[in-house]
């Protein structure tokens, strides 16, 4: 995440303005097919590049102490529009006020040194956000606890890993006394423990009446912080309204899309989101390569309805020979707590892969779920005797959501309701 300077953007009007007034918005950006294209069109003076619309005549208000979530497939626009109320990109038509003082956390992976420690990067950091020197060194020690690096904090940033990265510039941007903090994605990063404690910072900070605009693409992040949501899509703004209004129209779209890919899964494994390195898996003697949750026509799903079938589908890449080897699967509360769980062991079954091999498993329930958000994660274990040797376990980072009436505890049990009699004193 970049950390970009906390700044007074406008000075905030009449009472009652909005803290992020956007009115038709448009940023194009050109597209230039080759470097030369661009010294050709400097030197011709005639064009020589597409334009790309990434966002034409979006409007909306966020009002002050509003939380709202930004939605949108990949390439609709979000981190684009981000950056301009941010600041940090310049619009091409249309307004934009900000109303009171900003600490963005943008793009992933640039705006710390990499040759400074990480308590430097804090100090430099937590300066360019807008905070006095003395305000940095007195919120230093709480920013590195929040971060969870006291034993790597004098070491350069540079030998830090991605989520170590994240989880400092996380924790120096949220340390800002700002009024309206921009988010992008920031709460998908690092572990799925770490991301909850994010989570639940950020919920503290909306609490504490602040403006917080965000991009997530976890509708559970929308709708348990959120007091509106605004949908993007191809750079317009499609729809703007309560949570589960938009969120809905969100997976309308996402279906659409899947239906168009007729029997594919939009599987990401777990290579891709980074759950281990290629050098990692390789080493081992088998790894759960994809983990995901499908509904009954096959399609992956993110929302859970109270009821229906599904099937946790795992991926398992052997390595080397396994004669006896087995699957299971966790579904977690974002906290940590597991709600439940299979392994083929309980079904006792046993599984075999030769080296090379990809093995596909799926687990399918029937959804209880209660309400809420949920973490799935799966192993796999090799079988030694009446013992066994876990192999690989990806904890889940992939928050879910199901939906159904309210219920206490984490299950719906199908309880049903009913008046047995009344009686008064006398019988
Ligand atoms: N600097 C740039 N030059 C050219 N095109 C760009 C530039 N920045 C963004 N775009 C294009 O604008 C469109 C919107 O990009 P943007 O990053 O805002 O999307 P997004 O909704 O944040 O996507 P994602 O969910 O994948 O992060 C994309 O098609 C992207 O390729």
């Amino acid at each position: 995440m970049a950390l970009d300077q906390g700044k007074d953007v406008a000075q905030a009007t009449a009472t009652g303005a909005s803290a992020i007034h956007v009115k038709n918005l448009g940023k194009s950006f050109k597209l230039y097919d080759r470097p030369s294209a661009l010294l050709r069109e400097l030197i011709t003076g005639r064009k020589h590049h597409a334009e790309y619309h990434a966002l034409t005549g979006v409007s909306f208000d966020v009002g002050h102490g509003e939380v709202v979530g930004v939605l949108g497939r990949n390439g609709a626009g979000k981190s684009t529009l981000l950056k301009i109320v941010a600041g940090v990109l310049d619009h091409d038509e249309g307004d934009i006020k900000v109303n009171g003082r900003v600490a963005a956390l943008l793009e992933l992976g640039s705006g710390f040194s990499p040759e400074y420690t990480g308590r430097n990067n804090v100090l430099f950091g937590g300066m360019c956000l807008g905070m006095k020197k003395e305000e940095v060194l007195a919120k230093m020690d709480s920013i590195i606890e929040f971060a969870e690096l006291g034993d790597v904090i004098d070491q350069p940033f540079k030998t830090y890993s991605s989520g170590m990265k994240a989880r400092l510039t996380f924790a120096t941007a949220i340390s800002v006394d700002a009024e309206i903090l921009i988010i992008d994605e920031a709460l998908s990063v690092g572990d799925a423990l770490f991301a909850e404690k994010c989570f639940k910072r950020i919920k503290e900070i909306a609490e504490s009446g602040a403006t917080i605009f965000f991009v997530t693409h976890s509708l559970g992040q929308i709708y348990e912080l959120c007091d509106r949501a605004i949908l993007l899509d191809r750079g317009k703004l499609l729809c703007d309204g309560l949570p589960r209004y938009v969120g809905h129209e969100y997976e309308t779209l996402l279906a659409r899309d899947r239906s168009k890919t007729a029997g594919k899964t939009l599987q990401e494994t777990v290579l891709s989101r980074g759950l281990i390195k290629q050098e990692q898996a390789d080493k081992l003697d088998a790894y759960v390569r994809v983990i995901s949750l499908v509904d009954e026509d096959g399609f992956e799903a993110t929302t859970l309805h109270y009821g229906e079938r599904y099937k946790v589908m795992i991926q398992v890449q052997f390595n080397k020979h396994l004669p006896r080897a087995g699957v299971s699967f966790r579904v977690e509360t974002p906290s940590g707590m597991t709600v439940f769980g299979d392994a083929t062991a309980f079904h006792e079954v046993e599984l075999s892969g030769a080296a090379g091999q990809t093995g596909h498993y799926a687990f399918s329930f029937r959804n209880v779920l209660a309400p809420g958000n949920y973490l799935v994660g799966g192993g796999v274990v090799e079988l030694i005797e009446d013992a066994f040797n876990v192999l690989h376990v990806v904890r889940g980072n992939t928050l879910l959501t199901a939906t159904g009436r309210p219920v206490t505890g984490m299950v719906d049990l199908g309880c049903e309701f009913e008046e047995v009699k009344k009686q008064t004193d006398n019988g």
